[in-house]
């Protein structure tokens, strides 16, 4: 391939992370949009970061193709664009070029992660309407967990029509595929080998790494299950949404547990953490310490899964900067003993990038 660029574009459920990578993997711009929806902010480069209303996705998305746009960049240089892709569905696990066939998937897969695959979507077809023809490729959250044993994967559901495809995928694969990858380098350390992962951000997540392959993951079917998170309910027992349904009928219980719930339902005010550790109400801390009293509960889980534990990683928005977050989770782990632990920023980019590069270098794609 030329040492044209490839644009990333990973749109996560309150952030748009966008960089630009030569082909020899080295980052050359990035500009991030976050708290869409709560507080909105853009930083281009290693700027500042600086306030911008964002209401929705698309307020964002445009925000960052003006910043590309001041930033000199010719979209009709690029040499590819790669996404990061939360559902795939039963059938898409591995990288792959997004053609109508995979871009129908991923629309199909939009119930079983209405806070992501829409916004994947818009990307892609806002690249695509940009540079008509440009190579697009795709990572999907699920990959990782590929390694899941069948008892981790499978729910006690019987083998009928209906249930086909309802299994646990997990998702955050991007992000725990590349701290897998860097970790020797961010660290110092050889990968330990069982580690247990953090990926803490407005979704949030756990995952059981055994000799660097994820054994057990805490989300499932869908992002919506496991952690207390942003706006979902994490952990809800089946009965309590069959109850949710009965009462409120399928769309209002649906939008209840992905947007009304979590941090931002426990406090009454925010799903936005920082806003939470500012704020001095009970509500607020309540909804902080059911955050991290999951986490640890959910931890055990891990450890039993993985038969011990070596090594704990934390990463994602809030696992990177919120130092009483992590030492709450670590005070309620000290009874597994003096673990290491380490903070790892999330290179979700550079894995989708590393991906798109590698499809590219063995296949040949028409610019
Ligand atoms: N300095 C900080 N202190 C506490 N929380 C933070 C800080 N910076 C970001 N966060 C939190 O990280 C979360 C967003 O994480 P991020 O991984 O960027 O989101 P997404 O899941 O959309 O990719 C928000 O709850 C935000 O408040
Ligand atoms: C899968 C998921 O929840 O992603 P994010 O944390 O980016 O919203
Ligand atoms: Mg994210």
């Amino acid at each position: 391939m030329s040492d044209a660029q490839v644009l990333v574009i990973n749109a996560g459920s309150s952030s748009i992370k966008t960089a630009l990578f030569d082909a020899n993997l080295r980052e050359t711009l990035r500009i991030e949009a976050a708290g869409i929806g709560t507080q909105g902010s853009i930083r281009v480069g290693s700027g500042t970061r600086h306030d911008l209303t964002l209401p929705d996705h698309t307020a964002a998305l445009a925000a960052i193709f003006d910043a590309l746009s001041s930033a000199g960049i010719q979209p009709q240089t690029l040499r590819a664009s790669a996404h990061r892709v939360v559902h795939g569905g039963a059938d898409l696990t591995a990288s792959a070029r997004i053609t109508p066939a995979i871009r129908a998937a991923i629309s199909d897969a939009v119930p079983l992660a209405p806070l992501h695959n829409p916004h994947h979507l818009s990307a892609i077809d806002a690249v695509q309407a940009l540079v008509p023809g440009l190579p697009q490729f795709a990572t999907f959250d699920t990959a990782f967990h590929a390694t899941n044993p069948a008892v981790a994967r499978r729910y006690a559901l019987p083998d009928v029509a209906a249930t086909a495809g309802l299994q646990r995928y997990g998702f955050h694969g991007t992000s725990y595929a590349a701290l897998v990858h860097g970790f020797e380098q961010a660290t110092g350390t050889p990968l330990p080998r069982r580690l247990l992962a953090l990926h803490l951000g407005n979704g949030a997540s756990l995952c059981a790494i055994r000799d660097g392959q994820s054994v057990a993951t805490t989300m499932g079917f869908s992002p919506l299950s496991g952690l207390t998170m942003g706006t979902r309910a994490g952990e809800i027992d089946a009965g309590a949404v069959l109850h949710l349904v009965e009462a409120l009928g399928a769309g209002p219980a649906t939008h209840m547990l992905y947007h009304d719930s979590g941090l931002l339902g426990l406090s009454g005010l925010s799903a936005d953490m920082r806003t939470l550790a500012d704020a001095t109400t009970p509500q607020a801390r309540f909804a902080r310490d059911h955050f991290c009293y999951w986490i640890a509960r959910q931890a055990g889980s891990m450890v039993a899964a993985m038969q011990g534990i070596d090594g704990i990683a934390f990463t994602g928005g809030i696992g990177e900067n919120d130092a009483a977050v992590r030492n709450n989770v670590l005070a309620q782990l000290s009874w597994l003993g003096n673990i290491p632990h380490w903070v790892i920023p999330a290179a979700e980019e550079q894995q989708i990038a590393r991906d798109a590069i590698t499809l590219l270098k063995d296949h040949t794609y028409a610019p």
